[in-house]
Formats: C-alpha cells, structure tokens, sequence
C-alpha cells in the first residue's frame, strides 16, 4: 500500500492529461447532478457548439432558403459529411463513406449485397456475442436467401480471433461480419487479420465499427476492408438517433446491389424516370431523403477530432481503460468482481465491462445518485469512457460508488 489512493491517482492524472480541457466543450460536463457519466460509448454528450450550429442552420438555411436548400447543397452533406469521417477517423479514401439510415439498416444493405455479390455461396459466419442487431439481421437474410449461419463462440472478455475465423470459413462463406470493438467485452478484433483470412477464403467482409469509431483509429483501405458500418451518436456524439454511416470499398462500388433502391440513390432523382438507374458512387447507398438535422451534430465532433487528431485521442482513451483497470483490482477484485475485457491495452477499446452477480439490481440506484455506466445481461456493468468528455475523476467516482454498494451489501466482508 502506498497510501496513494484512487482519487488521488485520478487527480494527478487529470492533471497530466493534455486533453482534459476538451471536456468544457461539452454542456453538461460541469453538472453536478451527474457525477461520472460512463455512457458516452451509448449516447455521446453533446458538444456546446452544437447549439450554435443547428440553431443557426435552422434559421438560415432551413427558414431562409426553404426548399432551395436542396439543390443548393444539402443533397451532398451525407458525402461530405462521410468524406470526413473517413479521413479522421476511418482511414478511408474520399468517395466510399456516406451517411444514411440507421446502423441496423446499413448492416442490412450492405449484408444482403455482400451475399448477392457471391451468389453460388450458402454461409454466413458471425460470433454468438455479436450486438443483437448484427445477429438478428444476418438471421433474417440466411432466412430471405435460404442460407446458414455459421457460428462462432468467443470468450466472455474477448471476441472473435484469426484462428477462430481461420476455423469458421470455407469455399461456402459468402460473407463474415464481425465487430472492430466488441459491445460487451471491448475486445478490438484483428481486422486486417481475419480481412485476408475471409478474402483468401473467396468471401467478403462486413466490419461493424459501432464501439470503434471515433476512439480507436480504423485502416479500412489499408485493411483491404470491403463495407463497413457504425454508429454515430456514441463516439461521434451526433445525439439521439443521429443517422448512420457506411463504407464501400471503391473496387465493390460499380457493382454493389443494394436491396433498398429508393430514388434518392438513383442516378438522377429529379427526373423522376420509369426505371431505377443507381447513381455512381456511394450515393446509390441512399434509399430516402437523408435526415440533415441530424447528422449535424457528428460534424461538430468530427471538426474536434479532426483538430486534437485520433492518436491523442486513442492515448488517452488507453489510459482511462487502464485506469479503470487499476481502480477495479484495488477496490473491487475483493468483492469478487471479474474484468470481462482484455488485460492488454492493444487489445481493448474504449470501454471495460466487469461483471458481479449484484450488478443485475446495481445500476438503477447508482443512475439514481448521479453516477450513470450501463447494464449488460448477464450481470456486466459496462464503463464506457469517451476519450474527449471524461475524466479519470469521473473513473474513481463511479467504482467507489460500485465498491460502496458492494461493501454494504456483503457487510464489508471483502478478501484482501
Ligand atoms: C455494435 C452495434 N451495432 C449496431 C447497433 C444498432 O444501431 P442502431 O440502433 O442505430 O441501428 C448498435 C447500438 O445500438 C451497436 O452497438
Ligand atoms: N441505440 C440505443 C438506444 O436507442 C437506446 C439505448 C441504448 C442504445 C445503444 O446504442 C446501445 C449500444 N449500442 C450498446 O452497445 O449497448
């Protein structure tokens, strides 16, 4: 015992931390009502220069050019929008990244494409604790084309493995979809890895980058990724419900045949013509007319990540995964709490789970006293630590409380 406790560990390195001044960028930072916010890898907090900005949308470009808006530009923000993701955070070329619907919708597109594009092929490979989004879909189109999915098992504190795709994959995978962060674990998958393995196998791959992008820098041209798909109101903070985003490797565009073809994604929308003609690029991923309003929001948070640059941003986010680590094993290992998330920072995204019997009742009082992470069947509280908004104060907050209610409810009997 050094007499140094996590608080104090917290403080000094809050005061180390060259981003800690971000956190002021967003409302609500500095309530005191919420003492740890740990669940920015569900719901982002929003940055204070949103306001601004869709206020100011809504007043000159809404109410002021009406539906000139359209042809004056708000038909190409998805792509704009999705060019810049792919060069702060995606590690994608211009003209492959759009954003549109939601997570589950894109998955959907891009799923059922992937298996047009190899049509004498019957599988589909996807791990058992894939989000249940990415199971559900990949169900429902093996149930559509009469294929089978094929399962793999993982770890409870890790995810898909090389060599458990290596084992899974054949002359019949038509496509694997995996996830770059796992939802529970944390676990950050070997894209580029089990990319080659899916590809020498003749299949394609679908990256599910939800609980990556914007905290744990992606390749996806340099992994020779083919689509991919994610979230925009954790990380990217675009708000409730913000759309989504997708990725299609140029070499699929030409092409991909998405099962959505709507007119907004047709090569000439406005001349309401008889018969579908796909657009070119990564428009033809569009079905319907894109929802502005709402992905403006992640362009605040890509401008900022864009300006403190991924690297910092994956460092810091290293150091509070690590630091909760570290205040797990002093004040709750001893209350019989288990890490579910990998040791190694290399393998470990931006949040941890830990998983205790009590914490299936825990969650509702801790939201209750200010101190909100979320719940995971089937009994992991999951730490969801956002790189720019949360503070490793906030980290030692939330696991004392956690060790309090335990010591209360086991009379403090703990191991040393
Ligand atoms: C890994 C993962 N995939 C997909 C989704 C579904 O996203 P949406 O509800 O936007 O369709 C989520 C979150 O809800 C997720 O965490
Ligand atoms: N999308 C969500 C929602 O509409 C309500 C509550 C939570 C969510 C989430 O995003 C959950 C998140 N994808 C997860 O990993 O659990």
């Amino acid at each position: 015992m050094t007499g140094i406790t996590i608080a104090d560990r917290a403080a000094e390195l809050d005061a180390a931390d060259p981003l800690a001044h971000h956190r002021d960028l967003f409302i609500g930072s500095q309530n005191d009502a919420v003492r740890a916010y740990l669940d920015g890898n569900s719901l982002g907090r929003p940055l204070a220069v949103t306001v601004d900005n869709l206020t100011s949308f809504i007043r000159q470009q809404w109410a002021g050019r009406l539906i000139r808006g359209w042809d004056e530009g708000w038909l190409g923000v998805p792509q704009q929008i999705g060019d810049q993701l792919g060069r702060v955070t995606l590690g994608a070329a211009a003209g492959q990244c759009i954003v549109a619907d939601s997570t589950s919708v894109l998955l959907y597109k891009l799923a059922r494409a992937a298996v047009a594009a190899r049509p004498e092929r019957s599988e589909i490979v996807i791990d058992r604790d894939n989000f249940p989004t990415d199971r559900f879909i990949v169900e429902g189109i093996a149930r559509e084309r009469n294929l089978t999915v094929r399962w793999i098992d993982v770890a409870y504190d890790g995810g898909a493995t090389a060599r458990d795709v290596a084992a899974a994959v054949g002359p019949q995978t038509a496509l694997v979809l995996l996830s770059h962060v796992a939802y529970r674990s944390g676990h950050i998958a070997d894209v580029p890895g089990i990319t080659k393995i899916a590809h020498d196998a003749g299949a394609l791959v679908l990256w599910d980058l939800s609980h990556s992008v914007g905290s744990v820098p992606a390749e996806l041209d340099a992994w020779d990724v083919d689509f991919a798909a994610g979230c925009s109101y954790k990380y990217l903070n675009g708000g409730p419900g913000a759309p989504a985003w997708a990725y299609v490797a140029q070499r699929h565009l030409p092409t991909l045949d998405q099962p959505i073809p709507g007119w907004l994604g047709s090569a000439d929308p406005f001349a309401m013509g008889a018969a579908y003609q796909p657009a070119d690029g990564i428009r033809k991923l569009v079905s319907g007319t894109p929802p502005i309003l709402g992905m403006l929001a992640m362009r605040d948070m890509l401008n900022l990540l864009e300006q403190v640059g991924m690297p910092a941003v994956r460092r810091k986010s290293e150091l509070l995964t690590a630091f909760a680590i570290e205040a797990v094993e002093e004040l709750l290992t001893k209350h019989g709490v288990v890490l579910a998330s990998p040791r190694a920072a290399s393998e470990r995204g931006g949040h941890i789970t830990i998983d205790h019997p009590a914490f299936a009742t825990m969650v509702p009082g801790l939201w209750e006293d200010g101190i909100i992470p979320d719940y995971r069947n089937p009994d992991g509280i999951r730490l969801g630590l956002s790189p720019l908004s949360t503070s490793f104060r906030e980290v030692a907050v939330a696991i004392e409380a956690i060790a309090g209610r335990l010591e209360s409810s086991t009379g403090a009997a703990a191991v040393e």
